[in-house]
C-alpha cells in the first residue's frame, strides 16, 4: 500500500481521501528540514503547502518518493529540476485558490483605498479620528494588472465590476484573450505611468524577479496604491519604503514579502503599509478545494498512474492510464532493445505509432520509450526524468502519428539513425495488452521482450541453432523460448531466445566463436 506524508497544515478531508483510496497517510506538520529528512525516505508521495521546502537535501534522502503534491499554486518552494532529474512527479492545484486569492488583492485595494486597518486601530484606541481619513473612490480609476492570467483575470473582471479601467502588462497575453478580458493590453512603463492602483500576479522567475525595482517605482503615478498578492521578490521592498516615505507612493498592502515567514521586514511601521501573512488563499472554501484536489490527484497517481497538473509530466487521465499502460510497457521494452543494441551515441530517436495507437496521447508512450532507451546511460531513469536526460543529453526526439493501419492493428516504432543506417524496432500488443516486438531491424521476428535475453545475428545455415543449443546447454543454460526470423532463405537471420540466467561473459564468447555468427549480444529486459 502506496504511504503519503501531508506534510503542512491541509483540510482533514485530504487524508479521509487518501484513507478512502487505500493509500496509508501520516499527517505531520512543522517539523525542521533534519527532522523531514529522516522520515520522508518511508514515503511515496508528499503533500504539501508552501511551507515545506523541497529542496535538494530532503529529495535526496527521498528514496521511495514518486510524487510531489502542493495544494495550492506555487510552487517556488520545490526544487523542480531536481526533482524531475530524481523522477519524481511534481503536481499542484492551479484553480482552486485562485478566486480566493482574487479577492484577498481586491480586499487590500479597498484597505488601502480608505485606510481600513488604521481606522479601525485608532477608532478602537478610543480616538475616534473622523477628519484624519480622506479615502479615494476606485470607481473610474485605472488598476494596473502584472501578470493576467488565472488570478490576474479574475481580478480584472471584479475590477470592471467596479467600474475600474484594466491595464494589463503580460507577455504572454494574446490580443484576442485581452479583448475577451475587457483589458487593454499594455507595456510595462504605459502601465506603470497610468495606473492608479497596481497589483501583481505573475509567478517569481527570472524575469520578472524585482519587476517593481527601485527604477520602475520612479514611473509609477505620483499617489499610486501598490499590492502583491503574489509573490514576495517581486517588489524591492527598500525601494517600496522609500516610496512611500517620500509620499509618491501613497500606500502599498503585501500578502507576500521576499523572506517569509517575514519578521522584520524594512516595510514594518511605514505610514500606508498594510500586511497580512500570506493569507491569500487562506478561505475554508480554497482549502477545501486544494486539499481534496490534491488528495485525488496524489492518490490517482499512486493508485492507477493517472497523472493530472503534473508541472513535469505530461498529464494522463485516470480513464486514459489504464488503456495507456501496456502501450508504455511495450514501448518501455522497445527503447530498451534499442538503447541496448545500439553502438554508438545516438543524438536522435523517432517514435512513430500507427492504427490504435495512432489514436492515444502519444506523450506518456515518449516517455516510455525514452525511459527504456535512457536506461543505457543510467539505472535510475523512470518515465519522469527521461525526457530531460535525453534532453540534456542532446537527443533530438521526433514523434510521428500515421493514420494508416498496416499488418497489426496497433504497432508502436522506434527508430534510431546510427553510424550504419537508420535502425528501427517495431512492437505490438497481443489481446490489447501483451507486448510482442513484431519487427527488428528490417527482419519480421516475433518475441516477447522479458527478463534475460540473447539475440545472436547470424547466416541463415543448417544447423545453426543446433549449434547454438548445444553451446548454451553446455554451459548449464536452459533456453525458455526461441524466435526466429530471417531477411531471406540463407540470408541474414536473427535469432532471440530468452534464457532462464545471465548469460555470463565466456559463454557469449563462445557463441561469437560459432560458425555463422555475425554478432551476438546478451539483453535484459
Ligand atoms: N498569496 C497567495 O496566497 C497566493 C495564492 C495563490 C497564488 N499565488 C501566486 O499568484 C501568482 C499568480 O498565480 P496564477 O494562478 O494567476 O498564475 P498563472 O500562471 O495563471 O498566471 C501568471 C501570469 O503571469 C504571466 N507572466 C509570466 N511572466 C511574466 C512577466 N515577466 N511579466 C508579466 N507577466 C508575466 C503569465 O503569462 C501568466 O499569465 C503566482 O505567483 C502564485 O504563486 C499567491
Ligand atoms: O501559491 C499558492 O497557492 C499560495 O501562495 C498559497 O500558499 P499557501 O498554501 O501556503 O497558503
Amino acid at each position: 500500500m502506496p504511504k503519503v506524508l501531508i506534510s503542512d497544515q491541509m483540510d482533514p478531508q485530504a487524508a479521509q481521501i487518501f484513507k478512502d483510496r487505500g493509500v496509508e497517510v501520516d499527517v505531520i506538520t512543522g517539523k525542521t528540514p533534519e527532522e523531514l529528512k529522516a522520515m520522508i525516505g518511508q514515503y511515496d508521495g508528499l503533500a504539501i503547502r508552501s511551507s515545506t521546502k523541497v529542496t535538494k537535501e530532503i529529495l535526496d534522502a527521498a528514496t521511495n518518493l514518486k510524487v510531489i503534491g502542493r495544494a495550492g499554486i506555487g510552487v517556488d518552494n520545490v526544487d523542480i529540476p531536481y526533482a524531475s532529474s530524481k523522477g519524481v512527479v511534481v503536481m499542484n492545484t492551479p484553480f482552486g485558490n485562485s478566486i480566493t486569492t482574487a479577492e484577498h488583492a481586491i480586499a487590500l485595494m479597498f484597505a488601502l483605498a480608505r485606510q481600513l486597518p488604521e481606522a479601525n486601530a485608532q477608532t478602537q484606541a478610543g480616538k475616534w479620528p473622523k477628519n484624519d481619513f480622506m479615502g479615494v473612490e476606485v470607481t473610474g480609476k485605472t488598476l494596473g494588472l502584472i501578470g493576467a492570467g488565472n488570478i490576474g483575470s479574475i481580478v480584472a473582471s471584479r475590477a470592471l465590476g467596479l467600474k475600474m479601467k484594466v491595464v494589463a502588462f503580460d507577455p504572454f497575453l494574446t490580443p484576442e484573450r485581452a479583448v475577451e478580458m475587457g483589458v487593454e493590453k499594455a507595456d510595462l512603463d504605459t502601465l506603470l505611468a497610468r495606473a492608479d492602483f497596481i497589483t501583481l500576479h505573475t509567478p517569481l522567475t527570472d524575469q520578472t524577479r524585482n519587476i517593481l525595482s527601485r527604477e520602475n517605482l520612479a514611473k509609477t503615478k505620483k499617489g499610486v496604491r501598490i499590492i502583491n498578492c503574489a509573490r514576495g521578490g517581486l517588489i524591492d521592498e527598500v525601494a517600496l519604503k522609500d516610496a512611500l516615505d517620500s509620499g509618491h507612493v501613497a500606500g502599498a498592502a503585501l500578502d507576500v514579502f521576499a523572506v517569509e515567514p517575514a519578521k522584520d521586514s524594512p516595510l514594518f511601521g511605514t505610514p500606508n503599509f498594510i500586511s497580512t501573512p500570506h493569507l491569500g488563499a487562506s478561505t475554508s472554501e480554497a482549502q477545501v478545494n486544494v486539499a481534496l484536489q490534491v488528495a485525488e490527484q496524489l492518490s490517482d497517481y499512486l493508485m492507477t498512474g493517472g497523472v493530472t497538473n503534473a508541472l513535469n509530466m505530461p498529464s494522463l487521465s485516470a480513464e486514459e492510464a489504464p488503456k495507456l499502460k501496456p502501450y508504455m510497457a511495450l514501448a518501455e521494452k522497445l527503447g530498451s532493445l534499442v538503447g541496448q543494441l545500439a553502438a554508438d551515441d545516438l543524438d536522435n530517436i523517432a517514435i512513430e505509432v500507427e492504427g490504435a495507437a495512432a489514436e492515444l496521447n502519444i506523450k506518456p508512450i515518449t516517455g516510455a520509450v525514452l525511459s527504456g532507451f535512457m536506461r543505457r546511460y543510467s539505472d535510475t531513469v523512470n518515465m519522469v526524468n527521461a525526457p530531460y536526460l535525453a534532453r540534456e543529453r542532446g537527443l533530438d526526439v521526433r514523434e510521428v502519428r500515421h493514420d494508416r493501419e498496416g499488418d497489426y492493428h496497433t504497432l508502436v516504432r522506434v527508430t534510431v539513425n546510427t553510424s550504419q543506417g537508420a535502425r528501427s524496432v517495431a512492437g505490438t500488443l497481443f489481446g490489447n495488452s501483451a507486448a510482442r516486438l513484431v519487427e527488428m531491424f528490417g527482419i519480421g521476428v516475433e518475441a516477447e521482450l522479458e527478463g534475460h535475453m540473447l539475440y545472436i545475428v547470424n547466416e541463415d545455415t543448417p544447423g545453426f541453432i543446433g549449434r547454438v543449443g548445444t553451446a548454451l546447454g553446455e554451459a548449464g543454460i536452459n533456453i525458455g523460448t526461441f524466435n526466429l526470423g530471417r531477411r531471406s532463405a540463407g540470408g541474414e537471420a536473427v535469432l532471440l531466445l530468452s534464457v532462464d540466467d545471465a548469460i555470463p561473459q565466456n559463454v557469449l564468447d563462445t557463441i561469437c566463436k560459432l560458425p555463422g555468427v555475425k554478432r551476438a549480444k546478451a539483453l535484459k529486459f
